[in-house]
């Protein structure tokens, strides 16, 4: 069903009284799905680092930015197309990596569960390392909708090169290699409920799964000695000595998640990155920090064409999509709000988030007369801030 159906459906059922099962709201989405997740599971989801100030920021940030309607260019059609890597894709939309979506739906099967969201409406899945089940098993249930492998590189070099090696043979499409959190952040909703699902052996399937890690633990490990070998070689501080041997792992693309500052998206590039990722990790990472979206025109002006920029982190309607692409992002990824569609009403739940972003951001193109992505520049958005200072 491609998205405009979707929107037809919604308007039809809901004039003549066939209401959806899910909220379109976030805050109801998201209040609901929590009270559906095992309660070890909402702080790890909802919560972010320190106050949650720039969990927050990331969110309202968005509301700096006002689209100017234009009229006189209606199109009964919007084109919402891009091509990513060579992959035709019919919306911006990504899914992001987001490592415990595997304990989200009731079977723990949230990946796989996930990947059939993707199939479902054509928005890659970026599949975290952290999966419960092997990520050979999740791009299957992609189909034919591109996938791109997410990794956490370990300290053990070897086991970074079996888990990248894996993903390309298996067929992910892109490599994201995220480089802000080789170590947790400072988040006192888990510290409080001293929860880590990781450190309870949870979402480990790409660890336990690999002939390297296997190496590591020797055969049959209890449940304490995979923890104990996991998070000993977690998070390897890169630096960028280490971008050469990243790059020689992979004939893939190469993204680099987490940047914000022009010169290292600059440099990133110059070294050879296929894709620039801005994103403050949801504001899960650093508290203190800025909305993520404040770096993205910096980012983008930075990267200056030379490569596609993704970005995410506090996204929540269509209106944030469309304003994302007229400050310059290729494509727009999405955390949170399909995790709790998942959580919610599995993979119909994930699908209807999907879909009701695809509908309010293809319908507010059409509303105010930006009928394509290229007609979405920065001529489209009055800086709020700017006009009221
Ligand atoms: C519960 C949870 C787990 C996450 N796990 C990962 C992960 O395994 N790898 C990664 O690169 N990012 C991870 N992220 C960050 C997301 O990829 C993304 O940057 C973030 O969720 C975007 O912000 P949003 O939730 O406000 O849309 C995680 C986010 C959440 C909420
Ligand atoms: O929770 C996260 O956001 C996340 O990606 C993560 C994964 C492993 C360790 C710490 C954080």
């Amino acid at each position: 069903m491609a998205f405009g159906d979707y929107q037809l459906e919604l308007y039809l059922g809901a004039l003549s009284g066939t209401l959806p099962p899910h909220p379109f709201d976030h805050a109801e989405l998201e209040a609901n799905a929590l009270a559906a997740l095992p309660p070890e599971l909402r702080t790890y989801v909802a919560g972010g680092s320190g106050t949650e100030g720039t969990q927050r920021a990331n969110v309202s940030a968005f509301e700096r930015w006002a689209l100017v309607p234009r009229m006189l260019n209606a199109h009964a059609e919007r084109d919402l197309s891009i091509e990513l890597f060579g992959k035709a894709l019919t919306s911006p939309l990504l899914m992001a990596p987001v490592g415990v979506v595997g304990l989200c739906t009731p079977d723990q099967h949230g990946d796989i569960h996930a990947a059939e969201v993707s199939a479902a409406t054509g928005v890659p899945l970026i599949g975290s390392t952290l999966m419960s089940d092997p990520l050979e098993d999740v791009v299957v249930a992609t189909g034919d909708t591109p996938a791109w492998f997410q990794l956490y590189t370990p300290k053990n070099r070897e086991l970074a090169a079996s888990l990248v090696s894996r993903a390309e043979a298996a067929g992910y499409d892109a490599i994201v290699i995220t480089l802000d959190t080789w170590v947790p952040g400072w988040r006192p909703r888990d510290l409080a409920s001293g929860n880590f699902p990781q450190l309870r052996g949870k979402a480990l399937a790409n660890y336990t799964s690999d002939p390297v890690f296997q190496e590591m633990t020797g055969p049959d490990p209890d449940p304490s000695t995979v923890v104990f070998t996991w998070a000993g070689t977690f998070g390897n501080p890169l630096t960028w000595d280490d971008l050469p041997w990243l790059r020689s792992l992979t004939s893939l693309p190469i993204l680099l998640k987490g940047i914000c500052h022009p010169d290292d998206a600059r440099r990133a590039i110059d070294e050879g990155v296929d894709g620039i990722y801005c994103s403050n990790h949801g504001g899960r990472q650093a508290d203190g920090g800025g909305a993520a979206l404040d770096w993205l025109p910096g980012v983008v002006d930075a990267v200056d064409g030379r490569a596609p920029v993704v970005f995410d982190s506090g996204v929540r309607t269509g209106a944030d999509v469309v304003k994302a692409i007229a400050l310059g992002a290729t494509a727009v990824a999405v955390g949170r709000p399909y995790v709790y569609g998942l959580a919610l009403g599995g993979v119909p739940g994930g699908v209807h988030v999907i879909r009701s972003l695809q509908a309010e951001a293809d319908l507010i193109m059409g509303v105010d007369g930006y009928p394509t992505l290229s007609d979405l520049t920065r001529d489209a958005l009055v800086d709020q801030h700017r006009r009221s200072s």
